[in-house]
């Protein structure tokens, strides 16, 4: 039932050096030409400042990575060497190191973003589409690039809402995407994890990223952010299956052969799919067009295959007002 499109073999037609990280050598810059001027952050694995380059006065962002494997370092950079030059993808500047401590710093453009928290409240209809329209370009240039980035949600997409530009931030769990390759269910952010990782599926691939930015255009469609709140990893299951309802899930795990616990199932229980059109509120309304709830249910599917792509996404009917603008600039 693996769904092979070789089409998503992209990493076959590349050079090895395009995704053997582990061999590449990095090429540091010099830390002397940066200046940290204020903490913006501070994750699992890093700490984010805003900086400057002092040769040329600009602003940027320094990202100090928390002491990692070498490897995981190596996935980063290279990763970020890939795909930074694509659409609404943060731009890595430089990589410098302290000489003494050898922690690397990863030097970005900045980016005036307004906290998601603030702004997704405030944005019209229109502005949601636009926005999201970018992530979506984002993902598939991405994905054609034989990349899954595995943390999107919207702390990771940073918006200068004055210059109406989107970039797709923090590529620390990205991976290169192999066919029948297992890979680590323990990535993106709880309320953004897709069913597969919930159900110990290994064998996933890029359309996890499509789930995470359904769990998006769900919260700020319904203003239910996150939309599906689990309190840990079982209870996202259930909060999933309350709304897509169990009968689904078993065909799901039928189809690919999967099994829960016997802890998880009895959680779980026998639940009833849910409408979108139920999630609709006097508050939400003017966001729950009827594509906007249709391509939501083509985003939010158990089954990884049967999810709409990016590409695909980005011709619903629900973006078109964005494409007419796109075509008429
Ligand atoms: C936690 N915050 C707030 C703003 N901001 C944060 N992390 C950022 C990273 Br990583 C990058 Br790269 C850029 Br560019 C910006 Br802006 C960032
Ligand atoms: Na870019």
């Amino acid at each position: 039932h693996r769904n092979l499109s070789w089409s998503k073999d992209v990493l076959a037609k590349k050079p090895k050096e395009y995704w053997d990280y582990e061999k590449m050598i990095v090429k540091w810059g010099n830390l002397e030409d940066y200046e940290v001027t204020q903490k913006i952050g501070r994750g699992k694995y890093s700490e984010v400042f805003t900086g400057f380059h002092v040769p040329t006065n600009k602003k940027c962002v320094i990202k100090i990575l928390k002491p990692v494997k070498k490897k995981k370092i190596k996935r980063e950079i290279k990763i970020l060497q890939n795909v930074s030059k694509g659409p609404n993808i943060v731009a890595l500047l430089d990589v410098v190191r302290d000489p003494l401590t050898k922690t690397p710093c990863l030097i970005f453009e900045h980016i005036n973003n307004t906290d998601w928290k603030s702004l997704y409240p405030k944005l019209t209809p229109y502005d949601i589409k636009f926005y999201l329209y970018q992530v979506l370009k984002a993902l598939d240039y991405s994905h054609s690039q034989g990349l899954m980035h595995r943390d999107v949600k919207p702390h990771n997409v940073m918006i200068d809402h004055d210059k109406r530009e989107v970039r797709l931030i923090d590529w620390g769990l990205a991976e290169f995407y192999h066919p029948l390759t297992e890979y680590n269910v323990r990535v993106a952010s709880r309320h953004y994890k897709g069913p597969e990782l919930l159900v110990d599926d290994m064998l996933y691939d890029y359309s996890l990223d499509m789930w995470s930015f359904g769990c998006m255009l769900a919260g700020m469609t319904f203003r239910k952010e996150p939309f599906f709140a689990g309190a840990d990893n079982v209870d996202q299951l259930y909060k999933i299956a309350k709304v897509l309802g169990t009968d689904l899930l078993n065909d799901y795990l039928d189809a690919y052969d999967l099994e829960l616990e016997l802890e998880v199932e009895q959680r779980l229980g026998t639940l009833p799919r849910k409408q979108w059109s139920a999630f609709k509120t006097k508050d939400n309304a003017e966001r729950c067009s009827p594509e906007a709830l249709e391509l939501i249910d083509k985003m939010l599917r158990y089954d990884p295959a049967a999810r709409i792509l990016p590409r695909e996404a980005m011709q619903h009917a629900y973006f078109e007002e964005v494409r007419k603008q796109e075509s008429s600039k």
